[in-house]
């Protein structure tokens, strides 16, 4: 019979679910079936905690006195690089100017850290009342965030943290938090060996509804394929026999796009452009990538230019298209396969939280493994942006040659100029910020398995260029007006998504950044905050309205004869809302009341006046 360490009553240090902040909780009761802990954090929320995650309130302080002493006797000119606990806040750093002054202040600092603080108002390190801003709604609890290492074993060893000033309990002025920060080594407080983690909320309808969507989503893409390709693309006139086998297998088709896989894989393993690290992993460690998607791109066109140089026909891809779909699927299943297979072979602590429910078709679909490699090549990383996002654009390219040649176009008509310009513009500006992609669900939460697989290398090249195939074959004029309106519609788009997530982006890095540090916010009991102003003071998710803005804009020069063009945004519309769910089921579960205050003052989730 499992025995609690800790009684109920007891105040404990307890860790934030999913981070290496440690918080005052009381222990209110231990349950013996499933040894958590329920504990209750100074905002009121209440979580269940593994004993792995809880620790003394002694122990933890000596942790810190013992690498206080330590850290003060660290040689002084010895380099230092932190980081915050975030991967999009990779940049923060510590600062090594840190004057005697500011680490006097900070000692001050600290010690007040570390003793209770009071639901309403907190000494500030001189003493003085700190003034909270407007509107701070949540309560302030003592914040302890984790500072990444120089080295990876240096964080594995003893977990560096540093305790920071929170940006919304500060007097306004914008001084770096960097300078108030320094590093102890807290020993006992290191990353937990990973537990077994078991998925249990079943996402898409559990084991039923996936099964369905994978045979499903191949079927709804080949049908859409077909009826692009059709000159009547009403639904009503889909044809009633299969495809011939011939129209969907060609062993050349299958050999170029192999070629294609392989071409983008060697760009992007060129030791051009930096390499940065990603989130912080389960075990603290932090995994490098290389960023050098815009050289790639900028390549794979010299490639291209240099293959209508050599006159290669490149509308073959055009005539063959629903044979390269299927060889892009087969690719998909078979790398599904294998990405499963090696997952058995994972260690707990490289899986994802949200693939490893036990049930083999619900894994396989969502997929066991978080960060699937190769030595250092990154195989989600590589196909969320390089063969399907390049793809997208070639065959976007490809569709406009075929247009000008089935037509007999002297120059490609202006809706498919616009949704070749649009689009391009949307993939340059993801290789422009492909870094960014490194904080991002995808990345930091799903694992790799058909779901991700089919939607970036078939979904993205099939369907994103449906506007593109159906306007060869189905010409749509466009009167000026038009053509103004669609150019300021998708301006309109690419402003709020852009400014939307970069500042999203600049206010995770740095909250003082004079670019977002008047931007109003809501502090959190993680220490983070939450804008509440400006584009997000709108809407919770003003991005995802830009990009929706934007599809209608790729839409709409198709004209209104079908609905085919207007797949991508009802797709848009599908994903961004169900990812607006469960993104912000994740905001609720980290930032607890705080999520709740934020949707109080921002009611509206992607379109304003709509809850
Ligand atoms: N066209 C397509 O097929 C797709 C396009 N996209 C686009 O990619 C872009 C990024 O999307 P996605 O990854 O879903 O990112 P989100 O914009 O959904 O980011 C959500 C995260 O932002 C942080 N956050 C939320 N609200 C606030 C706030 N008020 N203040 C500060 N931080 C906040 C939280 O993370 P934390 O607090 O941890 O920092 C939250 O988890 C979007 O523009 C989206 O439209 C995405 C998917 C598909
Ligand atoms: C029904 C399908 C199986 C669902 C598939 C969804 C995927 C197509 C998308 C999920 C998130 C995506 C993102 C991009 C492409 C589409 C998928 C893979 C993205 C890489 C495109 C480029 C952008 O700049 C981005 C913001 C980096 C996108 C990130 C999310």
């Amino acid at each position: 019979m499992p025995t609690a360490r800790f009684q109920n009553g007891d105040t404990v240090m307890g860790r934030w679910p999913g981070s290496n902040l440690y918080y005052e909780v009381k222990v209110l009761s231990y349950d013996n079936k499933t040894r958590l802990y329920t504990v209750i954090y100074k905002d009121g929320t209440e979580l269940e905690l593994k004993e792995s995650d809880i620790t003394s309130l002694t122990v933890f302080k000596q942790g810190i006195a013992r690498s206080r002493s330590r850290s003060r006797s660290r040689s002084p000119g010895r380099p230092r690089r932190s980081r915050s606990r975030s991967p999009a806040r990779t940049s923060r750093r510590s600062s090594t100017r840190t004057t005697e002054v500011r680490k006097e202040k900070l000692k001050e600092a600290l010690e007040v850290r570390l003793t209770p603080v009071s639901m309403t108002h907190e000494n500030n390190s001189n003493g003085k009342h700190e003034k909270k801003e407007e509107n701070n709604t949540a309560n302030p609890a003592s914040t302890i965030t984790e500072e990444k290492t120089e080295t990876e074993s240096e964080n594995q060893a003893g977990g560096r943290y540093n305790l920071r000033r929170r940006k919304d309990q500060s007097d306004g002025k914008t001084e770096e938090l960097e300078q108030k920060t320094e590093t102890v080594t807290l020993s006992q407080t290191k990353p937990p060996t990973a537990s077994a983690i078991k998925t249990t909320d079943l996402e898409f309808g559990g084991r039923v509804g996936v099964f369905f969507l994978m045979f499903l989503l191949p079927v709804a893409v080949l049908a859409l394929l077909i009826l692009c390709g059709q000159k009547d693309a009403s639904i009503q006139s889909f044809p009633l026999e299969l495809p011939a086998f011939q129209s969907l297998w060609d062993c050349q088709v299958f050999g170029i796009v192999l070629l294609w896989f392989l071409f983008q894989a060697v760009l992007s393993l060129l030791p051009v452009g930096k390499l940065v690290e990603g989130m912080p992993l389960k075990n603290g460690k932090t995994l490098k990538y290389r960023i050098n998607g815009f050289y790639a791109l900028l390549l794979t066109a010299v490639a291209v230019g240099v293959a209508m140089y050599q006159e290669v026909d490149l509308s073959y891809i055009h005539a063959h298209f629903l044979q390269f779909y299927t060889s892009a699927l087969l690719i998909v299943i078979l790398l599904s396969i294998y990405l499963f297979i090696r997952s058995r072979w994972a260690s707990e602590d490289e899986l994802a939280p949200g693939g490893n429910s036990g049930y083999f078709i619900y894994d396989f679909f969502m997929g066991r493994e978080l960060n699937p490699r190769i030595k250092s090549f990154d195989i989600k990383f590589f196909c969320e942006m390089r063969p399907g996002l390049m793809g997208w654009v070639l065959i976007n390219f490809v569709m406009l040659q075929a247009e000008m040649k089935h037509q007999n176009l002297e120059n490609p008509s202006p809706a498919m100029l616009l949704v070749n310009i649009f689009q391009l513009l949307w993939v340059v500006d993801g290789f422009w910020h492909e870094e960014k992609l490194l904080t991002m669900m995808d990345i930091v939460y799903d694992g790799f398995g058909f779901m991700l697989t089919f939607g970036d290398l078939v979904f993205v090249p099939f369907t994103f260029t449906c506007q593109a195939y159906y306007l060869v074959s189905h010409p749509n004029e466009l009167s000026a007006f038009w053509i103004i309106t669609l150019v300021a519609m998708n301006g309109v788009g690419y402003y709020i998504f852009r400014k939307a997530n970069s500042q999203k982006f600049a206010f995770s890095k740095n909250p003082s950044d004079p670019a977002v540090s008047h931007l109003k916010t809501i502090p959190t009991a993680t220490g983070e905050s939450l804008i509440v102003s400006g584009l997000w003071g709108w809407v919770r998710h003003p991005n995802y309205l830009g990009d929706i803005i934007m599809g209608l804009a790729w839409s709409l020069p198709c004209g209104f004869n079908h609905l085919i063009p207007y797949f991508y945004l009802i797709y848009l519309i599908g994903l961004l809302v169900h990812r607006n769910a469960r993104d912000e089921r994740q905001c609720r579960k980290k930032y607890g009341s705080a999520w709740d205050e934020y949707c109080k003052a921002v009611p509206f989730r992607i379109f304003p006046g709509i809850y």
